[in-house]
């Protein structure tokens, strides 16, 4: 009971009205109602199957009793029929030993006191005292029949006629009170088949219900679940794919350029003094400084190559295949260009930078990401140390690009 009671507390509580319920909230409460609804709807059927069972007893016990009294009756009637018809005989051949033989009758020979014992309803117990009574008057005059009296009178016809009579008042009160039991059984029936009919209906409704809510929960969570997985694997800074991002994605392009048998290119590009603005404007600006990076590597690339941020002012880009390193080196030249655009900062201002990008490709570099992502940081430390605002080519560390110059030596 208590159990229930924090059900329906928990239930009923308000939710804070300036939050919207979420899907999971709604089919949380919507779980718990059903709850609630279903142990209502069971506890209403189960006090019903009982009063049910209550009134099914009583109206069985009451139709079991008005059966016997029928039958009762039925045996006292034919047994009068047997008296009458002895009777008859008798007043025409005044042989009381035919008046014997009709009479005898199996013990124990049905008695009006038999229905008196069984009758239940005043009424009923009245008349059956006025058939015994009857009875009673006519067990002398038979007697005396028996016993070779005067066959003419005072033969108790007339009382067997009226006792008789009697008889079938009292038959057609059973048998009346049976068709009335019958109704009754059938309109219990009726109610019974409503009462399941509207159960199984609520049960249906509430059953599809909750399939469509939980379809719709399911779908929430798949949609979730995407959703998590997908932010998991971005820098929350610029969106761009963060550590997780770039080794699962990169996986991906390999596998494709494998299985194609072409090559793909990695850039590892490293802002030159990004320092210098976090320093002189601030922490913010360094923020939209890098979100710009991140929009001008995906304005210069195309859609299907990828941009990440590991992680500080370094990124590392992957072009897919096919893609050779004439494309990979005028790419790379692309996004240098792309880097030393001005940048304007919060506050109005402007700030110039450049970068160092070291290109590796697949499969001359490397034949898996480590390898690759190794190569392509070593060629951008040695653009870096070879005075920045360059490229480098993996494993060619004499070959670096300039803006301004063609190729010069690291
Ligand atoms: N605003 C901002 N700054 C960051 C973030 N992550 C890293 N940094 C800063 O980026 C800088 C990276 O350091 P460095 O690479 O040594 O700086 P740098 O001036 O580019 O040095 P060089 O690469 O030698 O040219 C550090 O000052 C970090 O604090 C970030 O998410 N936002």
């Amino acid at each position: 009971m208590d159990a229930l009671l924090r059900l329906f507390r928990t239930t009923s509580s308000r939710p804070d009205a300036s939050v919207r319920p979420g899907v999971f909230h709604r089919f949380e409460r919507l779980q718990r109602l059903g709850l609630i609804g279903f142990i209502a709807l069971f506890l209403v059927l189960a006090l019903m199957a009982l009063m049910q069972n209550g009134r099914s007893g009583q109206v069985m016990q009451a139709h079991e009793q008005a059966q016997a009294l029928v039958g009762e009756i039925n045996q006292l009637r034919g047994r009068l029929l047997d008296i009458e018809d002895a009777l008859r005989i008798y007043q025409t051949t005044d042989n009381p030993a035919l008046l014997r033989l009709r009479m005898r009758c199996e013990p124990p020979c049905p008695r009006a006191a038999a229905l008196q014992a069984l009758g239940v309803e005043p009424a009923q117990r009245v008349l059956f005292a006025r058939i015994a009574e009857w009875e009673s008057t006519l067990g002398p005059l038979l007697q005396q029949a028996l016993d070779g009296g005067p066959a003419t009178a005072p033969l108790p016809l007339p009382a067997i006629a009226h006792m008789r009579r009697l008889l079938l008042e009292a038959e057609e009160v059973e048998l009346s009170r049976l068709r009335w039991h019958d109704e009754i059984r059938r309109t219990q029936n009726t109610y019974l088949q409503l009462v399941l009919g509207a159960t199984l209906l609520l049960a249906l409704v509430g059953g599809l219900l909750l399939q469509q809510r939980t379809r719709a929960l399911v779908q929430a969570g798949l949609r979730a679940e995407k959703a998590l997985e997908e932010a998991s694997l971005r820098d929350p800074l610029t969106g761009a794919y963060n550590r997780r991002g770039l080794d699962q994605h990169l996986e991906r392009l390999l596998r494709d350029a494998r299985r194609q048998q072409q090559p793909l290119a990695v850039l590892a590009l490293d802002l030159d003094g990004f320092k210098a603005i976090n320093d002189n404007h601030g922490h913010a600006a360094g923020d939209t400084v890098l979100r710009e990076i991140v929009a001008r590597l995906h304005g210069t690339l195309r859609a299907e190559d990828l941009v990440t941020r590991p992680g500080g002012d370094e990124f590392v880009v992957a072009l897919q295949a096919p893609v050779d390193e004439a494309q990979a080196w005028a790419t790379a030249q692309r996004l240098l260009q792309a880097v030393s655009r001005p940048l304007p900062l919060p506050g109005g201002a402007t700030a110039r930078l450049s970068a160092s990008i070291g290109l590796a490709q697949f499969p001359r570099d490397g034949g898996c990401a480590q390898a690759l992502l190794a190569a392509a940081d070593t060629a951008s430390y040695a653009a870096k140390r070879g005075g920045k605002n360059r490229i480098c080519v993996a494993g060619e560390s004499s070959v670096a690009f300039v803006p301004g110059a063609l190729r010069r030596v690291c």
